[in-house]
């Protein structure tokens, strides 16, 4: 079906296994599903929005609850919802980078996080990854003084990736940061392949700000992420407005900057917190989610020629695999060439590996039962098997 606006209705195929690596953590529960529904007008939750008019005091819905909840969750003092992951990158750089600043970054982070420097026309100066794709602290420590010899003083901010989105790999964040701290480096622990699926506890950690997406990890509706901090950065990050018209003297009450007033007001939020007493026990069963995801590696891997490019043992639920011995080799006389896989694999109801991809890939299993995971395992063997592939 089609609406007037061309939008076709959406199918979601329950029994379908979607391996997109920023999907499989964003799915919403029901719970999710249906305060989206209910919830869904634009402005909806500031119908009950009362004096001191800001998002996070609202009582009912229990956001002013559920950001309490989360900053402790988090381990953490004190925390905000923003429209994604690379908002919270943003507002962070707004308050801590002037034009011209440095910003530590590694050479594994996003996107967002580098057009999150160039939007406050800060400079970003790169920790590279080791050849085994890591970021260790004596790169890091080495790299911030060589920035601090270029410019004269220490960095403004460090990123550093928890997980990073290339190989799945996970970083010392607690060697980085306290490297970091030594020249007073303020640390934002990346946690969108973290936050909503294992356990995080930022101070443990040694970040000054946690960010997490909604959409990718927290089972929430797009646009949505958090960020949280210490009641040291809280003053200048989350700080509440000052400013006043000069003629006509108006105020604006305690809306915080960073956000412009308010951040998400209908249904990325209430998903968000929806969902989050299911997240809070799903991070508890992180080695389940492991053990489901070696049931597939270890498929993949008796494949012969079939590698594994991420760090061993996996630690992590996505991975890239390196097939350019295997897959690729039949994608070379194959008809439908590297497309085959994707094609084969759609056949038995599984999508979410980048079409024509055969040289190396990502596959996320998060969220898949085991009998999914034996399933995808078989489906992986038996495309191989039908394409003259050895199995060991
Ligand atoms: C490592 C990493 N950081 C940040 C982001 C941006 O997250 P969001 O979409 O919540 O802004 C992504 C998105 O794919 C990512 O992979």
């Amino acid at each position: 079906m089609r609406c007037a606006a061309g939008i076709e209705t959406r199918t979601v195929e329950e029994s379908s296994i979607n391996l997109d690596p920023i999907q499989a953590a964003g799915r919403l529960t029901p719970e999710a599903m249906k305060a989206v529904i209910a919830w869904g007008d634009g402005y909806s939750v500031c119908d009950h929005c009362h004096k001191p008019f800001r998002l996070d005091y609202v009582a009912n819905p229990p956001i002013a609850d559920f950001h309490a909840d989360l900053s402790s969750w988090l381990g953490m003092d004190q925390s905000q919802v923003v429209p994604g992951a690379r908002r919270a990158f943003q507002e962070v750089t707004g308050a801590l980078v002037g034009k011209g600043e440095p910003v530590m970054m590694t050479g594994m982070g996003h996107y967002t996080a580098y057009l999150s420097v160039e939007v406050v026309n800060g400079v970003v100066r790169e920790i590279p990854p080791t050849p085994d794709h890591h970021i260790t602290a004596d790169t890091a420590a080495e790299r911030i003084e060589a920035a601090i010899r270029e410019f004269g003083y220490a960095p403004k901010l460090l990123f550093i990736d928890a997980v990073d989105f290339m190989y799945g790999n996970f970083h010392d964040v607690k060697g980085v940061a306290r490297v970091a701290h030594q020249y007073d480096i303020p640390v934002l622990y990346n946690g969108v392949y973290t936050v909503g699926v294992l356990p995080v506890n930022g101070k443990d950690l040694g970040a000054d700000f946690v960010v997490g997406s909604g959409h990718k990890s927290m089972a929430a509706p797009a646009p949505s992420g958090v960020l949280a901090t210490t009641d040291e950065y809280a003053d200048v990050v989350l700080r509440t407005t000052k400013i006043s018209g000069d003629v006509t003297g108006r105020r604006f009450g305690i809306k915080q900057v960073g956000i412009l007033g308010c951040s998400l007001m209908g249904a990325p939020i209430v998903g968000l917190i929806a969902s989050f007493p299911t997240v809070k026990e799903r991070v508890k069963h992180w080695d389940e989610e492991l053990a489901n995801h070696k049931i597939v590696t270890d498929a993949l891997l008796s494949i012969e020629g079939t590698k594994i490019a991420s760090e061993v043992p996996r630690r992590h639920t996505l991975t890239r695999m390196d097939t350019s011995a295997s897959f690729d080799v039949v994608a070379r006389t194959h008809k439908k060439r590297g497309f085959f896989l994707s094609s084969a694999l759609a056949k038995r109801g599984i999508t979410g590996i980048m079409p024509g991809v055969t040289k190396q890939w990502k596959f996320n299993t998060y969220g898949l039962t085991r009998e999914q995971a034996e399933y995808l395992a078989a489906a992986f063997v038996d495309i191989a098997e039908e394409n003259g592939l050895r199995i060991a």
